[in-house]
């Protein structure tokens, strides 16, 4: 029988920048194909090169051995796959190199013959060997990732809010708003981006890419996207502290946003007001809106702010428990003992966590008599504080042995603000 290492060749390695060689332009017309974008022109090709470098991205191609008469170039691989280092903010502002898995890719001709099994076992490996002790991605479908002991962490909304006439916030927001030009937002956007990070559970640091796209300098096909508008809010010393970036669909009735970026609440709130004041706009739609979204408390009429969708944003894997565990901050004091099972042997063992005021120990111990059992994907759901352990317990995926142990989770784990993020990557 003809093996996987037969049949393909399996290659790791670094983007080539903006003179994009054979093998990065190989890579990103396949990746192109994988998501069913269109083809990369030669400025988008080097543009979007330019990025993978300016990220740290590390590519992983995986090569047919045999072609068939006109088929893709050789230099397409099969299969694709990235992953780069980014911060995780993980409560209380600590930040943890986090190990972001993205492009992955394969080819419906050599689809479940096992090419993503042998990609992401690989890569977590040369991650868990580099010491990452957690690895992140976003899922296109809720069923791939589970096997791999990813879970689903962190969720948004995707919202509609009416700013008709009936729209009226029940407190007016210090500062002001004003339009920009979308493209100051590749100046601008980071340095607001870095503020919103810093206080917020969840956030997953930004990538390039990101900054093309809500600026319009580069829509999902790479063309530029002169449809977009974009606005700032200045606190009462003029300093910029949020922004938007939106189109005004067809209809002029809907403003669609591609972003939106606030350092503080206030912010938010102005921004919401400035929203509400386009004429001839009755609709703001956000598909990355907050699980909590505050709007829902400030507007008067509540019920102007209608919910069409929770989906799961960010997936989590823990690599090494000990250091994941020892990284976050706790919201009370207490001692559990925690059996991880994980099918990839990363986080498998018996671990104690001890949380006290001086912060938190964990040491492994598999002879020591369990308080609860988990698969590793638990741990990742519940790592932030995003999910709640009485719901996981509820569903059957976290087994208590001492009574009690849940709720003792359950308050240790509790977020100091409610966990999002607004990183697509
Ligand atoms: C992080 C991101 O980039 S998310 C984007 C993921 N990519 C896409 O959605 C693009 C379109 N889809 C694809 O390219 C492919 O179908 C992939 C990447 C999802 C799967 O690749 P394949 O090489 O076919 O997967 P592979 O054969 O290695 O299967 C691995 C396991 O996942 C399972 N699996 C694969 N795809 C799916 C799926 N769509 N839904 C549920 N299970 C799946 C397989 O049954 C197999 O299970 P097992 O090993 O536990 O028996």
């Amino acid at each position: 029988m003809t093996s996987i290492d037969d049949a393909y060749e399996f290659r790791r390695f670094l983007p080539s920048g903006t003179d994009v060689n054979q093998e990065t332009r190989g890579w990103l017309q396949a990746d192109a194909r994988g998501f069913h974008a269109k083809r990369f022109t030669e400025t988008s090709l080097a543009r979007v090169s330019s990025g993978l470098v300016t990220d740290g991205q590390t590519l992983a191609g995986t090569y047919a051995r045999s072609r068939q008469e006109a088929s893709l170039p050789a230099e397409y691989p099969v299969a694709t796959f990235a992953s780069f280092p980014k911060t995780l903010n993980v409560g209380g502002g600590r930040m943890l190199p986090a190990h972001l898995i993205s492009s992955v890719t394969v080819r419906p001709t050599h689809r479940r013959r096992g090419l993503l099994r042998r990609m992401m076992t690989d890569n977590l490996a040369v991650a868990a060997a580099e010491g990452f002790a957690i690895a992140a991605l976003t899922a296109s479908e809720a069923t791939i990732y589970r096997r791999f002991g990813f879970g689903p962490a962190a969720w948004t909304r995707d919202i509609e809010v009416s700013t008709d006439a009936r729209f009226r916030l029940l407190t007016v927001p210090r500062g002001s708003c004003d339009q920009i030009e979308a493209r100051a937002l590749t100046d601008i956007g980071p340095r607001v981006f870095a503020r919103f990070h810093a206080g917020q559970t969840g956030s997953v640091d930004r990538h390039v890419g990101i900054w093309h796209h809500v600026s319009g300098i580069a829509d999902s096909d790479g063309q530029e996207d002169r449809s977009v508008r974009a606005a700032a809010h200045y606190d009462d010393e003029g300093v910029i502290d949020g922004y938007v970036s939106y189109r005004v669909t067809g209809d002029l009735r809907t403003v669609k946003l591609l972003d939106f970026v606030a350092a503080d609440d206030n912010a938010a709130l102005g921004l919401w007001h400035y929203l509400a004041s386009i004429d001839l706009t009755e609709t703001v739609t956000w598909k990355q809106g907050r699980l909590d979204e505050p709007l829902s408390w400030a507007l008067e009429n509540p019920r102007l702010l209608q919910v069409r969708a929770v989906e799961d944003w960010l997936w989590l894997r823990i690599l090494d428990p000990i250091a994941a565990l020892e990284a976050r901050p706790y919201s009370s004091t207490g001692r559990l003992i925690l059996r991880i099972v994980d099918s990839l042997g990363h986080a498998s063992g018996v671990f104690q966590l001890t949380v006290t005021d001086a912060g938190a120990t964990v040491t492994r111990d598999d002879d020591a008599s369990p308080d609860l059992d988990l698969d590793v994907w638990v741990l990742g759901s519940l790592y932030l504080g995003g999910a709640d352990p009485l719901s996981l317990a509820a569903g059957g995926q976290l087994v208590e042995h001492s009574p009690g142990a849940v709720c003792t989770l359950r308050a240790l784990l509790a977020p100091d603000v409610p966990v999002y993020g607004i990183t697509p990557f």
